[in-house]
């Protein structure tokens, strides 16, 4: 796989995973080694039940793989114990949702430094003002959620999947709850995360627009990758998906 750094920020090596025993087993995922190259942004794609969201919540540490390794940086996750795991999961790595997953009851900048809270860290304050810019929040810090449009509201989200500066930030169906003007300025920002702030994104989604933001496009099909496109367009992505669910 392509990277510019050479560095990966997060990679498994022979990953499976099989959910429940004997006859009703299903493999999720069957030795899958891929590496999400540090600075990118990677789009993970494939028919449903391909096993793209056990994939992203193994390599986040939010779900154990039966078989094989993750490894966050340097680090194999599978072999922390739980707090450790709970650690790291909110120092490094942040989480952007499709129903945005805010905190109600707290403001815009409240939802945002929350991770940072959790992790005991200090707020890095020009960090954040850095990120608050970027997606373009900076008069709607008092807000509350319900204030907000469901765009701004995945703003928000986005600001505080990145105000920790994690290794890596995985985004899953990030645009699949937003008009299509409100989900290109996310994926917008998703971009401007890697280009211009060096972030890592990684990406599930079923939209070959939304795969044409990244860099690489990873295809997923009956727990296996299959292909890898770099510089993606829309149209190639397109091409790809149908002839995938053709043959599953
Ligand atoms: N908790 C679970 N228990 C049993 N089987 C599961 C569980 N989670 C996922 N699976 C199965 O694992 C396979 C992969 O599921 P996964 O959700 O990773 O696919 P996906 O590519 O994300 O699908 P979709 O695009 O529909 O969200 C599917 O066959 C699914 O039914």
């Amino acid at each position: 796989m392509r990277t510019t750094t050479g560095t990966s920020a997060a990679r498994t090596v022979g990953l499976s995973k099989v959910y429940g025993t004997g006859d009703t087993a299903v493999r999720a995922l069957d030795d899958v080694t891929v590496e999400l190259a540090a600075g990118r942004f990677t789009a993970i794609m494939g028919p449903s039940g391909a096993g793209k969201s056990t994939l992203m919540h193994c390599v986040a540490g939010l779900d154990r793989p039966t078989g094989g390794r993750v490894y966050v940086g340097d680090v194999e996750i599978g072999a922390l114990p739980d707090r450790r795991l709970t650690r790291l999961r909110r120092e490094r790595i942040g989480f952007v949702f499709q129903a945005f997953n805010l905190l109600p009851a707290l403001t815009a900048e409240e939802n945002i430094t929350l991770p940072a809270v959790l992790a005991g860290a200090e707020v890095d304050r020009a960090w954040m003002d850095t990120v608050v810019d970027a997606v373009g929040l900076r008069s709607r810090l008092r807000h509350r959620p319900a204030e907000l449009s469901g765009g701004q509201q995945q703003r928000v989200a986005v600001a505080r999947a990145l105000v920790t500066r994690p290794q890596i930030v995985f985004a899953d169906e990030p645009t699949g709850n937003l008009d299509s003007r409100s989900g290109a300025e996310v994926l917008g920002l998703l971009r401007t995360a890697v280009t211009e702030l060096g972030q890592t994104v990684a990406m599930v989604t079923h939209d070959p627009g939304a795969a044409g933001h990244a860099d690489e496009v990873i295809f997923l099909a009956d727990g296996r990758i299959v292909d890898v496109i770099a510089d993606p367009t829309a149209e190639r992505v397109l091409d790809r998906m149908k002839r995938l669910e053709r043959v599953s």
